[in-house]
Order: C-alpha cells, then structure tokens, then sequence
C-alpha cells in the first residue's frame, strides 16, 4: 500500500462519516417531524425542518456532485447540534414536557448520532453534543443535575480514550506504511545495482532503458567493454585481487563518462555504458577516454598475453537506432569480437567493421 493509498482510505473514511452523520440527522429530523411519529400530536420545530431540509441536500450534495474532499465535518456538526438544542428548547417551552424524561431522551438521541457517526472525529463530536448537552442542563433547572451530568459524562470520558488510542494506531499505522514504503525503494534500488562494483547490474539496465530520456529521435551508443585476460590475473594474481581490478576499473569507467550515461556491469569483466544525448563524434571520444582511463590506472597485469603490462581492456561501439536495444547490442558485441581478435586494448566501431578500422589501438603496448 502506498502512503497516497492509505491518505485516500483515510479521505474515504471521513467521507462515509459525513454522509453517515447527515444520514441519521436526516432519520432523526423526519421522526420529529412526520406526524403520529412524535410523542405528541405538535406541529413540527422549525429547526427539526432545517435540520431534515439541509441534511437532504447535503447529502445528495455529497452523493452526487464532489467526490473531493470537503472539510465540512466539524462546522455541519456544530451546525446541526445548534439545531437540535434549538428544536429541544422550543418544544420543551411549548409545555408538554415538564418531566425530565423528554430531555433525556433527545440527549441520548443525540449522543447516539455523535457516537455512531463521529467517534473518530472529537471536536466534531464535542461541537455537536455541547449545544444540545447545553440547552438541556439550562431547561432541567437543577432537577435531574446528577443524572444530566452522568449522561453527558460517561460516553464523553469513553469517547475521548478511545479517541486517543485510535490516533495512536493511526499514527502508528501511518508510520508503519511509511517505513514500509522506504524499504520497498531501497530494496528495489540495490535489486538494481551490482554490490561489488556498484553499477548497475542488467535488472538495473533495463529500469533505466525502459525510462530512457529523449523523444526518440536521440542519438544513443551501445558500448560494450570487456577487460583482456581476465582469467590470467585471476589465475596469477588471485580471485581477490582479481575483484578489487574489477572494482577500480568501474571506477574509472564511471569518472570517464558522463553523470547522464549509464554504465553497468554486464557480466563478470564485461561492461556496457550507454552513451546517451550523445554524436557519434562524442561517443568515440568517451569511449576513448574510458580505454585511456583504464590503461592510467597502472593495475599491474604481467599476464596480459603481449598487450601490456597493465590491466587493459577492449571495447566495440554500435548506435541505438530503431532497430532497438538488443539489435544495438549484437554490434557492440560483434565489434567487441573483432578487437579482441586484432589485438586486445583496443576500440573499435561497428560501422567500421567491414574496413576492420581499428579506430584505436594499443598506444602503450
Ligand atoms: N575476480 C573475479 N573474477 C571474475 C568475476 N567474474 C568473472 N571473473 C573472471 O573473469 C574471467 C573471464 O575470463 P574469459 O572469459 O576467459 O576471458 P579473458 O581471460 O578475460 O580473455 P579475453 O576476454 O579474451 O581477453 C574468468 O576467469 C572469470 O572467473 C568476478 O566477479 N571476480
């Protein structure tokens, strides 16, 4: 679950409280105000018509224009607790209720309403009952005090706690997908990258070709490298030394490029760099750069079967074009052959394949 989605389960929550609280006040008004419903045979309160009237539209309002959400809950409590302290007091001084019994009851109809429909909403809860809870300790005059006071207490004790132990799990419910959010991103980031050398790794290769910037019109280069006679530093140097090579020729590949191209690790001493936004020109020249990179960091390799005395590598470079990735890749890879066959610590273009040019061979052989 992402934090949008659980941002939006909360929004639909508020939204089914709403609808639920006009819902009930709306039952509620309608059995004030239908005749022979009533306890007594009286014309109906003039806020009891309000209260039925604006939780109608308010409702049809919420069904069926907006689906956004309206921070209408606290004010439409308030409003509607007005209301019913309002339509409490007018029929109470009609006269027809001197026993207590009636202000009981709509208290506790009112309550009923708050705890069905806005226990996790507080101040909504509180701003509905006060005017009500009010209006009905003023009209009782002292009578029934401690019964009044007792009626108001215990829910709004009860409802407080389990109010706060609610925005405890909401929180921790928050934090606990937030948290749950970050790792998925980390895992997802070092499922991506190679751990000894940090590149990415073909996973990773294929995120980034799948987001590629450029309209399609761009000009991409496939440049596969592979380090010579990595099974003889290996053999004589050891697998160790064999992965710190490894680990410092990735390092010069990355500084030779530039921050938009993605260099990964194709395979065990095999590298590809996709040069991106780039002219051929440029490609050749960072392609060189990263032979020239590699040739400088002076790794000792007196195995490199007559090419150097360093660690070297050699490399083929094809353009992407609307052939696609892996069509690219097959000339990279052709070119990449050739070199190694023309003598290793070489670059060579696939479009030179034909002619053999070797665009550059070893210069420090
Ligand atoms: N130390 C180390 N060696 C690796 C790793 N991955 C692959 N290799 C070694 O790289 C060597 C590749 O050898 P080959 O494919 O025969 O090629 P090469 O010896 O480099 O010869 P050419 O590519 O023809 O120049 C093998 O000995 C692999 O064991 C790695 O992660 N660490």
């Amino acid at each position: 679950m992402k934090l949008q989605s659980y941002d939006e389960l909360l929004h639909s929550k508020y939204r089914l409280s709403l609808l639920l609280f006009l819902a009930l006040n709306l039952a509620a008004s309608l059995f004030c105000c239908i005749p022979g419903t009533s306890l007594t045979p009286t014309t109906p309160t003039l806020p009891a018509i309000v209260i039925a009237i604006s939780s109608a539209l308010l409702l049809f309002a919420l069904f069926f224009l907006s689906k956004r959400k309206l921070a209408l809950l606290t004010l439409v409590a308030f409003f509607m607790g007005a209301l019913w302290a309002w339509h409490i007091t007018d029929k109470y001084l009609r006269g027809l209720y001197i026993d207590g019994v009636f202000l009981l009851f709509s208290l506790i109809t009112i309550f009923f309403i708050s705890a069905i429909a806005l226990s996790d909403y507080l101040l909504a809860f509180c701003l509905h009952i006060a005017p009500a809870s009010s209006a009905v300790l003023v009209l009782d005059q002292g009578e029934h005090r401690l019964l009044i006071l007792f009626t108001l207490a215990l829910p709004l004790i009860g409802f407080t706690l389990q109010h706060m132990m609610r925005r405890r799990s909401d929180r921790f419910t928050r934090q606990l997908v937030q948290q749950l959010y970050a790792e998925k991103e980390s895992y997802s980031d070092l499922s991506m990258l190679d751990p000894l050398t940090g590149l990415y790794n073909r996973r990773g290769l294929k995120n980034r070709l799948a987001n590629l910037p450029g309209d399609g019109t761009s000009n991409h280069f496939v440049l596969l490298l592979d380090i010579d006679h990595f099974k003889a530093y290996n053999d004589n140097y050891g697998h160790a030394m064999g992965d710190q090579a490894l680990a410092r020729v990735s390092v010069a590949i990355r500084d030779a490029v530039r921050s938009r191209d993605i260099v990964v690790r194709y395979g065990g001493e095999e590298f590809l760099v996709l040069l991106t936004n780039v002219d051929a020109a440029i490609a050749m020249k960072l392609a060189e750069r990263i032979r020239q990179y590699v040739l400088n960091l002076e790794i000792p390799h007196l195995f490199n079967d007559r090419v150097a005395t360093h660690v070297t590598l050699s490399a083929g470079i094809a353009p992407l074009n609307e052939a696609g990735f892996e069509a690219a890749l097959a000339n990279a890879d052709r070119a990449l052959y050739v070199a190694k066959h023309q003598g290793r610590n070489t670059l060579l273009a696939w479009e030179n394949l034909s002619s053999a040019r070797v665009v550059q061979t070893a210069s420090a052989r």
